[in-house]
C-alpha cells in the first residue's frame, strides 16, 4: 500500500486503541480529547441554533471528549448540562476533562433526557465491546435530537451492528478516519450526518495501527489511462463464455466490458452463436470449441457465469482454470458451487450478491467484512460481496467498502454490467482485488449518473466518463501525496 492511501483508510476500534498507545507517547491524549471535545462543539454550534444541551458521559475517553465539547459550549454560552453514567478512572485524561467542566450536573435519567433539546451522546465510542444496558439505552431512547461523538454509543464501530435497539441519530462526529462502522449497514443509517475531524493525529500513529480495511476510492487503485500507442490488444481482450438459454446476461455482461473500455470482446457461444449474432455489431462470436479458442493467448480474461445453466459452467469453467486463465466467476457458476466452494478454486474473482455468498459460505452473520477475508482466504481468490455497500476482500486479508452507490443499480442484471466492468479491469492489466474494486467504484458512478430510475441498460452510457474520472481523481490523489 502506497503512503496516500492512509487517507482512505477506515481503522477499527482495536486499530485506534493501537493508535490511541502510539500517540500517548508522542502529543498525549489529553491535547487529542481536547481538540476533539471542541470539534464536537463546532459541529453543534455550526449546524444548530443554541438550545438546551445535555451531554451523556461514559467513563472512559468517550466520555471524556464529551466533558470537553460541554465545556466548549458552555464557554459559546449555550445552557449546557452534564450527566455521568459513571465517572471516569482517576489520573486519565477524561478524568482532568471532567475536572475541567464545572457547569451543571444532573442524574443519568431518561427524564432528564426528554427535558434536553439536543443530547450529545458520549457514553461509549471505540471501546464499546458488548450490549449497552438498559440504563443506558432508556436514556438514549428519550433523547429527541442526538449527536454522537465518535458513534452512536450502541454501534459497534468494527462492524456497524446495533448491539441493542436504538433510535437514529442527527449527527455523528468521528476522529482522524471514519471507522468501518460508520459505511457498514446498520451504522451507516443509525449514525446520520457524517463530520470526521482531523484532531491532528500524527500519520505515524495512524500507520502503526496498520489499518486494513479502505474506503473504496480512487488512489486506493488507478484505472489504466489510454495511451497514444494503445491498440485492442494492449487495452485487453475480455472473453465471456455464452450459453442456450439465458443469453441476455451474458449480453448485458459484454456490453458493460465494451463500454468500460475493454478493447475487444468475445463471446464463445458454441451452438447458441446464431442468438448472439443478431445483438451488438462491435461484439465478436465464436463458434469454435473452447479448446481451440484457448490457443489464442491474448485471451487471458475470461468471464464464466453470468446466463450460463450448472451444466454449462461445468462443461467451461474446470477448462478455463486448468489453461491458467484469469477467471472471473459470476451468478451461475456460483450456484454451480453451492455447497461445494472448493469447486471455484483456481479462480481469480469472484463476484456473489449475499445469496450466492450464503450458499457458498454460509450466512455471514453481523462481521461481513470478518465473512467475506476469510471466504477470500479459503479459496485464495478476491471475493466481492455485492450489497448496498459492496465488501471487496483479497486473499492477504485487505478488504475495501464500497459504498459510491445508489438503490438505482438494484434493477436486473446490474450484477452482469458489474461482472464485466471487472473483468475489462484485469484484461487490461490491473491486479486483482484492484480491478474489483476498482469495477465496483465504476459501477456505482455510471449509476450515480444514469438519472432517475434507470433501466440497467442506461449504466453502459456513463462508464466511460466513469473511467474518465477515475483516472483524473486517482492522479489528483497521487499529487496530494
Ligand atoms: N482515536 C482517536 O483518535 C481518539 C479517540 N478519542 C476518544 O476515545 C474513545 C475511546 O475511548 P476508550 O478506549 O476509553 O473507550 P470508551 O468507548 O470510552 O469506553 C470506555 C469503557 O466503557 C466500558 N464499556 C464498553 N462497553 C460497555 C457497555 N456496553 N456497558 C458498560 N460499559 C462498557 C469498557 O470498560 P469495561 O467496563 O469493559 O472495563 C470501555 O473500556 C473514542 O471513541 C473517542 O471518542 C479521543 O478522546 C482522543 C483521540
Ligand atoms: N440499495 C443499493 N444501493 C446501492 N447499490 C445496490 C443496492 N442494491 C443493489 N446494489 C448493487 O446493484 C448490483 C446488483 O447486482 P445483483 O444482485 O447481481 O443483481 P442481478 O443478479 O440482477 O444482476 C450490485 O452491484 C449491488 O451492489
Ligand atoms: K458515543
Amino acid at each position: 500500500m502506497m503512503a496516500h492511501t492512509l487517507r482512505f483508510c477506515l481503522p477499527t476500534p482495536a486499530q485506534c486503541a493501537t493508535m490511541d498507545e502510539a500517540a500517548s507517547r508522542i502529543t498525549g491524549i489529553a491535547a487529542l480529547m481536547d481538540r476533539a471535545g471542541w470539534a464536537v462543539a463546532q459541529a453543534v454550534r455550526s449546524r444548530f441554533a443554541p438550545c438546551r444541551v445535555l451531554v451523556l458521559c461514559g467513563p472512559g475517553n468517550n466520555g471524556g471528549d464529551g466533558y470537553v465539547a460541554a465545556r466548549y459550549l458552555e464557554r459559546a454560552r449555550w445552557p449546557v448540562q452534564v450527566a455521568a453514567l459513571a465517572e471516569p478512572r482517576e489520573g486519565g485524561p477524561a478524568a482532568e476533562a471532567a475536572r475541567l467542566f464545572r457547569g451543571n450536573r444532573v442524574a443519568f435519567t431518561p427524564e432528564n433526557a426528554r427535558r434536553a433539546d439536543l443530547v450529545i451522546d458520549a457514553v461509549f465510542g471505540a471501546g464499546l465491546d458488548r450490549a449497552p444496558a438498559d440504563e443506558v439505552m432508556n436514556v438514549i431512547r428519550e433523547a429527541g435530537t442526538l449527536v454522537a461523538v465518535d458513534l452512536p454509543s450502541f454501534v459497534n464501530g468494527k462492524t456497524g451492528a446495533a448491539l441493542a435497539e436504538g433510535p437514529d441519530y442527527a449527527l455523528s462526529v468521528t476522529f482522524v478516519r471514519p471507522k468501518p462502522g460508520h459505511i457498514l449497514p446498520p451504522g451507516r443509517v443509525t449514525r446520520g450526518e457524517l463530520v470526521c475531524a482531523d484532531i491532528g493525529m500524527p500519520m505515524r500513529c495512524l500507520e502503526a495501527a496498520a489499518p486494513d480495511i479502505w474506503l473504496n476510492q480512487p488512489g486506493l487503485w488507478s484505472v489504466p489511462a489510454m495511451k497514444p500507442e494503445d491498440h485492442k490488444y494492449s487495452r485487453g481482450v475480455v472473453s465471456l463464455c455464452g450459453g442456450r438459454i439465458m443469453p441476455g446476461a451474458t449480453r448485458l455482461a459484454a456490453a458493460g466490458a465494451r463500454a468500460s473500455g475493454a478493447g475487444l470482446v468475445r463471446i464463445s457461444a458454441g451452438r447458441a452463436a446464431e442468438a448472439y449474432r443478431l445483438g451488438a455489431p462491435g461484439l465478436v462470436i465464436d463458434d469454435a470449441p473452447l479448446a481451440a479458442l484457448l490457443e489464442d493467448e491474448r485471451r487471458k480474461v475470461w468471464l464464466c457465469g453470468p446466463g450460463l445453466t450448472e451444466d454449462e459452467v461445468e462443461a467451461t469453467l474446470p477448462v478455463l482454470v486448468a489453461a491458467g486463465r484469469v477467471v472471473l466467476a459470476d451468478a451461475g457458476a456460483l450456484g454451480w458451487a453451492a455447497g461445494a466452494p472448493d469447486k471455484l478454486r483456481g479462480v481469480s474473482v469472484i463476484t456473489p450478491h449475499i445469496g450466492e455468498f450464503a450458499g457458498l459460505f454460509g450466512k455471514p452473520g453481523d462481521d461481513r467484512v470478518q465473512a467475506v477475508r476469510d471466504a477470500a482466504r479459503e479459496l485464495d481468490c478476491v471475493v466481492l460481496l455485492k450489497g448496498s455497500v459492496t465488501v471487496i476482500a483479497a486473499p492477504d486479508g485487505r478488504v475495501a467498502l464500497n459504498d459510491h452507490a445508489t438503490p438505482a443499480l438494484a434493477t436486473a442484471g446490474s450484477g452482469d454490467t458489474l461482472s464485466g466492468v471487472i473483468a475489462t479491469l484485469l484484461a487490461a492489466g490491473m491486479p486483482h482485488w484492484e480491478a474489483a474494486c476498482a469495477g465496483a467504484w465504476l459501477h456505482g458512478e455510471a449509476g450515480l449518473n444514469a438519472g432517475n430510475w434507470p433501466i440497467v441498460e442506461d449504466f453502459d452510457g456513463h462508464l466511460g466518463d466513469a473511467r474518465a474520472r477515475a483516472i483524473a481523481l486517482a492522479a489528483d490523489a497521487a499529487c496530494d501525496d
